[in-house]
């Protein structure tokens, strides 16, 4: 029976291009951190996270009191980590959103390299200590983002600019056919609805058979949200955080034939009560990085299917250690029905081999090799390191950014 032996927390810094959202620009780089949980006899597991500093100290402590756990432990561990953060409240990440209680999140990249290490001790994927697999492909959506040409004052990227419709329908086509994806999500808030709604119907006149979402992280106004949601009834499957709150997503939901998505009011267990008496969501976003990882995961499909509401998969920037975790996860829950978001296609650097987790026809075949199924490249990690310390970011912060350019932005959601 293996014990952890140690456990190393490594933040990185990846290249990130400029994609626009309501609260801002992306930054040159996003963060992450790797969490790499080593036993006594010499197995490593692995683990993805955010990596703004106070979610690095929390890491940090929890890193130190988990060593002597026994690896098949869970609720020992996430005993460990609510010990260890006692009453740190206010987690923030992902730059959009926080949760009070940040438990969950930090508990997240530890289960997850825990379920690692047991599937490489007992020689199976992480999905079957998930339950099995129920699909062996997992479908995810293309991910579409309004975007400048370039970081101001450095060089472009492969992708160009779109800040039409036009340019949406050629990132589109890109992703469509470097990755065969079969559905299609646009991030919006950024420009005016009526703009956006444009672009939907671009995107529908040119992928006719493709699923579409938008999601404008709350900008709108209930009011403008059910307007935008009736001209786009039939076109799009679902409509993701129209506005912000459960009042105001229940108060749409009442004048929409629409599912509304979230991964904005309902982030944590203590939001799904009020958004089901409120009948506020249909569809719940979830994300393994803040629902406490891979089981909780599970657990909160459970309380979706108890209650009717559809399950899909939110994502912000990540590299491929997430994305195998992602993959697994959605391998093995039934009711995940949807295509799962993913950030994947726009980063250009990773901490993984490659070969194991490619897009064939929109999906990723889960990786069929012990645990997580992924290796770590040991220079690239070395490599991103670097990049962290030297690239001067600290925490996810799009509003500063976009400021830096334009001091006027205001990321005041509900601005439509
Ligand atoms: O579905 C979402 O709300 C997201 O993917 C949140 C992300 O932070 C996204 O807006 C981004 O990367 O800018
Ligand atoms: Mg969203």
């Amino acid at each position: 029976m293996s014990r952890v032996a140690g456990v190393v927390v490594t933040p990185v810094a990846f290249a990130d291009p400029p994609l626009l959202n309501v609260v801002g620009v992306h930054e040159p780089f996003a963060l992450r951190a790797l969490v790499q949980v080593r036993t006594d006899d010499g197995l490593v597991g692995l683990g993805e996270t955010y990596a703004d500093d106070a979610h690095l100290a929390r890491l940090g402590a929890v890193a130190s009191a988990v060593v002597g756990l026994d690896v098949y432990d869970l609720n020992g561990l996430r005993r460990i980590v609510i010990d260890v953060l006692g009453n740190g409240r206010g987690a923030a990440f992902g730059g959009m959103l926080a949760v009070q209680d940040p438990a969950d999140v930090v508990l997240s990249p530890f289960e997850v390299a825990l379920l690692d290490i047991q599937g490489k001790e007992l020689g199976r994927p992480v999905a079957d200590l998930l339950g099995g697999v129920v699909r062996p492909e997992v479908p995810f959506s293309a991910y579409l983002f309004y975007k400048w040409v370039a970081h101001p004052g450095r060089a472009g990227d492969s992708w160009g600019e779109a800040l039409d419709s036009d340019g949406i329908v050629a990132q589109a086509r890109r992703m469509v056919d470097e990755y065969g994806f079969t559905a299609i999500k646009l991030k919006g808030g950024v420009f005016a609805p009526e703009q956006e709604i444009e672009a939907v119907k671009a995107l529908a006149a040119a992928f006719p058979e493709h699923s579409l979402r938008i999601d404008p992280n709350g900008a709108w106004t209930p009011s403008t949200s059910v307007r935008v949601a009736k001209s786009l009834e039939g076109l799009i499957e679902y409509l993701e955080d129209p506005t912000p709150g459960i009042g105001g997503m229940a108060e749409v939901a009442r004048q929409t034939e629409l599912p509304l998505a979230t991964n904005m009011c309902v982030i944590a267990f203590d939001h799904l009560k009020p958004a089901v008496l409120a009948d506020a969501v249909q569809v719940v976003l979830s994300d393994h990085h803040y629902w406490g990882g891979l089981r909780r995961s599970r657990l909160l499909a459970g309380i979706c299917e108890t209650f009717g509401m559809g399950l899909s998969m939110h994502s912000n920037s990540h590299l491929g250690v997430s994305l195998a975790a992602m993959t697994h996860l959605a391998a093995a829950t039934p009711n995940l029905t949807y295509a799962c978001d993913t950030h994947y296609p726009w980063k250009t650097e990773d901490l993984i081999k490659p070969g194991v987790l490619d897009f064939v026809g929109g999906s990723v075949r889960v990786p069929s090799g012990p645990g997580l199924g992924v290796e770590l490249d040991e220079d690239a990690v070395g490599r991103l390191h670097e990049q962290y310390l030297s690239c001067g970011i600290r925490g996810r912060d799009d509003t500063s950014y976009l400021r830096r350019f334009d001091p006027s932005f205001s990321p005041n959601t509900a601005r439509w």
